[in-house]
Order: structure tokens, then C-alpha cells, then sequence
């Protein structure tokens, strides 16, 4: 069951940067065995989600299909149909949807928009209350997660940022994996909806945290997809075939998933969306900035960064990230010129 997933969980304390400690709670749960015999999760309570994107979508669509009384809201209304169809309730406004909800979930694009849906005109806080929590699982930086965490609380609230790692497959799957950081017994209270949105849940401390976590793991992905790229391109200019480079890869100590799952439609010149590259090149972009704050240099990321770009200037932003392979490509047309 999920809450004995989590008492059970291993605990243990990690040095923190600048200095204070932090505190990593983590537990793997399937997604089957979060639901209760009652076909219930474990959560009493209305639960509200705002943003029904590539991720929110398939979210709020797990927590429905798992019993969860769910109200929807999406700045595109149409994006709501889905849910509604499958037993969401729709209210207007975010506002509105935190006023008639325990527990809201909100899945933005970008720090701006995760900070216009919580703290605008008829935003979340309007409609939040002693007794209500506000769980933001939009990647976003520290000091944008702090801000919402502050306002929320502010109303007598409770606060978690608990980005994600894990696409749109792993999303559709209940499979993805949570970095919270903020309001602990929050953390606990909605322990049984990560479960079923999620494999696996990590409790990072302090809210900001969970956000730092997620920057390092998407600056990494964002640096070796374009090292991929960058190895596809090379061996098909030397002779090699490179779907036969991808099943190498596969094989030896640098294997991961994204070359296995990307290689071959990469090859193919292929991107359909899982993760758009304008969030990718977001990402990398506020992880520059996390490291900026920290004086510490991260020019492999940087240069990727600048890749990501190029990419979004050639009119690709909304395809998946992989596509930044075709950056390269143009500059090797650019520089026979
Ligand atoms: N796709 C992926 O693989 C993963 C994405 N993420 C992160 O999750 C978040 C969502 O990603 P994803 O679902 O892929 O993104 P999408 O672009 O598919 O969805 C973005 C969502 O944000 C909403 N939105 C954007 N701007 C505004 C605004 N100004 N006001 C209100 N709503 C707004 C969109 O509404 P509308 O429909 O009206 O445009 C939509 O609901 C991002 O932070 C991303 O970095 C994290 C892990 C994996
Ligand atoms: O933020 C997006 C992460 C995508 C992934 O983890 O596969």
C-alpha cells in the first residue's frame, strides 16, 4: 500500500550545497499496488489539476482512472474534452478550482506560466485556504518555486514542488519519477496520488530543492542528446551506418533508454513530440542560471544550450528535443558556404 511504502522507505541525510543538510526520502512503489481493494487510492478529498499538456494530460487522466474525484482546468478549454469524457469536472478558472478542491496539482509550461496560474487574476491562491495544498509539478527554477511556495502559504496553505522526471510515455504508464521539496506532511498527504501518477517518489527538503534536482537531471539529458546527435552525424560522414552505432550504444556501459527510444526515428529525421525542445532548451537555460548562482562552470551544458537555440530558430521548438540533431546538420551546411 502506499502509505506503508512510505513509512517503509529508506531515509537518509546528504550534504547540501551552501552548507545545511538535505533530507532524501525515497520509495519505489508500482502503480497497481497504490490502489486500494475499495478501487480508492488512499486519498480523501477533491482533487484539482491545472495544465492539461503533453504531461498534465495523461496525470489527471491515471488519477481518474484510479477512482480520484478530479476537477480540470486548462487555459485551452478543448484540451479539457478528453477529461470531462472520462468523469473530470471542469471549473473556470484556477481560482475556482483550488476553492473547490482539497489538493491541487498544477502542470505549466515554463516558470512564467506556473507563476501566472498560481499568483495571477483568478489564480490558484485566490482560491486556496488553511486546510488546502498546492502541489507544482511544472519544471521551473528555485526562486520561481520559492515565490509560489510563499504566496501559497501565505493564505494558511500548504506548498510541494514536485517536478517530474520521465516523459510522456511514463506519464501515460503511472510511471514517473517525483523530486519534492516543501511542506512535508503535504508530501505525505498526497504520497498516495504519486503513486499513481509515478514509480517512484524522492522528499528533498527544503522547496527548491526539488526543482535544483530536476535542472541537473534535464541538463545531463539536455548534454547528451546532443552528444548522441553529434555521434549520429559522424559516423554516417565516415561510412558507418548509424542505426548500427545506436544498437552498439545499446549494448556496452553508456546505454540509457533515450538512445534506444530516439536512435532510430533520429536517423530517420523523425521528432515526434514527447518532449518539446523549447522545454528542453528552458531547462538548460535555467540550469545555467542555477549554476551561475553557484559560480559553478558547466560549459558542455552551456554549448548544448546554445545548440537547443539554434534549433528553436529553425522553427522546431514544438517538436520533440531530439530534433536538435538537425541544428547540426545546418551547420554543416552553413559552413560549406
Ligand atoms: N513533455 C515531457 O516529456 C516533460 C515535461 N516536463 C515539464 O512539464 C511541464 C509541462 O510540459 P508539457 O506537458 O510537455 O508541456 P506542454 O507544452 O504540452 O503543456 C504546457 C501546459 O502549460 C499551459 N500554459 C502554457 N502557457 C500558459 C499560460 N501563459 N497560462 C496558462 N497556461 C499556460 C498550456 O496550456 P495550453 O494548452 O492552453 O497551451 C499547457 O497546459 C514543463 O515545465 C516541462 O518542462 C517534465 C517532464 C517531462
Ligand atoms: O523534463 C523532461 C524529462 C524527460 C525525461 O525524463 O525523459
Amino acid at each position: 500500500m502506499a502509505a506503508a511504502s512510505f513509512l517503509l522507505s529508506p531515509r537518509v541525510t546528504l550534504p547540501l550545497r551552501r552548507g545545511s543538510r538535505l533530507l532524501v526520502s525515497c520509495s519505489a512503489t508500482s502503480p497497481s499496488s497504490s490502489s486500494d481493494a475499495a478501487g480508492g487510492v488512499g486519498f480523501q478529498g477533491r482533487v484539482g489539476f491545472l495544465g492539461l499538456g503533453i504531461m498534465g494530460a495523461p496525470m489527471a487522466s491515471n488519477l481518474i482512472k484510479a477512482g480520484c474525484d478530479i476537477t480540470v482546468w486548462n487555459r485551452t478549454k478543448s484540451k479539457c474534452d478528453p477529461l470531462l469524457s472520462l468523469g473530470a469536472k471542469f471549473e473556470s478558472s484556477p481560482a475556482r478550482v483550488a476553492s473547490s478542491c482539497d489538493v491541487t496539482f498544477a502542470m505549466l509550461a515554463d516558470p512564467e506560466s506556473a507563476f501566472e496560474v498560481a499568483c495571477g487574476a483568478n489564480g490558484a491562491v485566490e482560491g486556496m485556504a488553511a486546510g488546502k495544498g498546492y502541489v507544482d509539478v511544472s519544471t521551473v527554477d528555485d526562486a520561481t518555486s520559492k515565490l509560489i511556495g510563499k504566496r501559497i502559504t501565505s493564505t494558511g496553505a500548504s506548498f510541494l514542488e514536485a517536478p517530474v522526471s520521465g516523459s510522456k510515455k511514463p506519464a501515460e504508464d503511472g510511471l514517473l519519477i517525483f523530486l519534492t521539496a516543501g511542506d512535508e506532511s503535504l508530501y505525505k498527504r498526497v504520497a498516495p496520488l504519486l503513486d499513481v501518477m509515478g514509480k517512484s517518489r524522492f522528499y528533498l527538503g527544503d522547496v527548491g530543492n526539488g526543482a535544483a534536482m530536476k535542472l541537473v537531471v534535464n541538463m545531463v539529458m539536455g548534454s547528451m542528446m546532443v552528444s548522441f546527435a553529434e555521434g549520429l552525424l559522424l559516423s554516417e560522414k565516415v561510412g558507418l551506418d548509424p542505426n548500427t552505432v545506436v544498437e552498439v550504444i545499446s549494448q556496452g556501459a553508456i546505454n540509457a533508454p533515450m538512445f534506444s527510444l530516439k536512435g532510430p526515428s533520429m536517423v530517420k529525421a523523425a521528432y515526434p513530440t514527447a518532449f518539446p525542445l523549447k522545454h528542453q532548451q528552458k531547462d538548460l537555460r535555467l540550469a545555467l542560471a542555477l549554476a551561475e548562482s553557484v559560480s559553478q562552470p558547466i560549459p558542455t551544458a552551456a554549448a548544448a544550450n546554445e545548440l537547443y537555440k539554434v534549433a528553436k530558430s529553425l522553427g522546431l521548438a514544438d517538436q520533440d528535443f531530439s530534433a536538435v540533431i538537425e541544428a547540426l546538420k545546418a551547420k554543416v551546411q552553413s559552413s560549406r558556404h
